[in-house]
């Protein structure tokens, strides 16, 4: 008989929105959260027996009372309550992996009082995974789709050149790339106090954009690790980081055939296929946690 590999189930991409109404100034968190449970669940896939499987049904409703009950302090902070409660709850859940997108609002400036207009931040997705198997938290932070741009201090020579090679050296280039960025905490143990999630996202964030402006670049590959290594210099918490950095090559276009110079200033900005550029950056003596995949 085929052995029963790994396995997990719950429910994937519950959106729940909370609003808090202070008065008449509300507060949006807006989250896609996705649940991954397992444990003594051999039974339900071998003989088809429920009798261990509490159902995803029921996961999708936890998330919205929990959103009620204890509110949403932070994307992290609900995925490790959510985690607690079903490895804690249930004997046969053993782990609870909780994955969480944040979408952000920000208020809408308006001459009156904007207190309750939102409009949907066109920058990054938040994101957080907690997982938990009874006694050990790991708690990655992240974002997804921060899209930066240097207008110059960026360039790319001396590089490797076959009999296929084409691209021209350049010392002067854009630099453009939508930042996928993953973090782990330190934090793995109840008994510590866990980070201050809302400080440290934004503390993090304000490092990558930083030290993505401030590199004198030869490479995004040297812009990344200038990146992570800010992070992880300016961050204790933080004990690794994985950035994953699409090139979003931005071409200068051949303007010759209208009788035009081009000084850096036309580009044609390609969609695909793009350099991707990705590593993980880690604190001196730390084991690699996050997935390279
Ligand atoms: O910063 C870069 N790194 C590369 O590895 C590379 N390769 C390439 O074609 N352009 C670039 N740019």
């Amino acid at each position: 008989m085929p052995t029963l590999g790994q396995n997990q189930y719950g429910k994937a991409e519950t959106r729940v929105v909370r609003i808090v109404r202070d008065g008449a100034v509300h507060h949006i968190r807006d989250l896609n959260v996705s649940v991954a449970l397992s444990g003594d669940m051999d039974e339900v896939h071998l003989s088809g027996s429920n009798a261990n499987v509490l159902p995803t049904d029921t996961t999708k409703n936890t998330v919205y009372a929990f959103a009620k009950e204890g509110g949403i302090a932070s994307p992290e902070e609900f995925g490790i309550r959510l985690a607690r409660h079903f490895v804690t709850g249930q004997e046969a859940i053993r782990t609870a992996r909780v994955r969480i997108e944040e979408y952000g609002w920000e208020r809408i400036a308006t001459a009156g009082a904007a207190r309750h207009s939102f409009v949907r931040s066109g920058q990054e997705t938040r994101t957080a995974q907690v997982a938990f198997d009874g006694e050990r938290w790991e708690v990655i932070s992240g974002l997804m789709d921060l899209t930066v741009l240097n207008s110059t201090d960026s360039e790319f020579h001396g590089f490797v050149k076959d009999e296929y090679t084409t691209l021209p050296e350049t010392r002067d280039r854009v630099l453009a790339t939508e930042v996928h960025a993953r973090w782990r905490h330190g934090w793995c143990d109840d008994r510590e106090p866990a980070p201050d999630w809302e400080r440290i996202y934004a503390d993090a964030r304000g490092d990558l954009l930083a030290a993505f402006a401030e590199t004198y670049s030869l490479s995004l590959q040297q812009t990344l690790y200038e990146m992570g290594a800010r992070v992880i210099d300016n961050r204790p918490a933080i004990d690794e980081i994985r950035l994953s950095l699409p090139n979003k090559h931005h071409f200068l276009v051949d303007l010759t055939p209208f009788g035009l110079k081009n000084d850096n200033e036309v580009y044609f900005a390609a969609d695909r296929p793009y350099g991707l550029i990705e590593a993980t950056v880690l604190r001196d003596g730390v084991r690699p946690r996050i997935a390279t995949d």
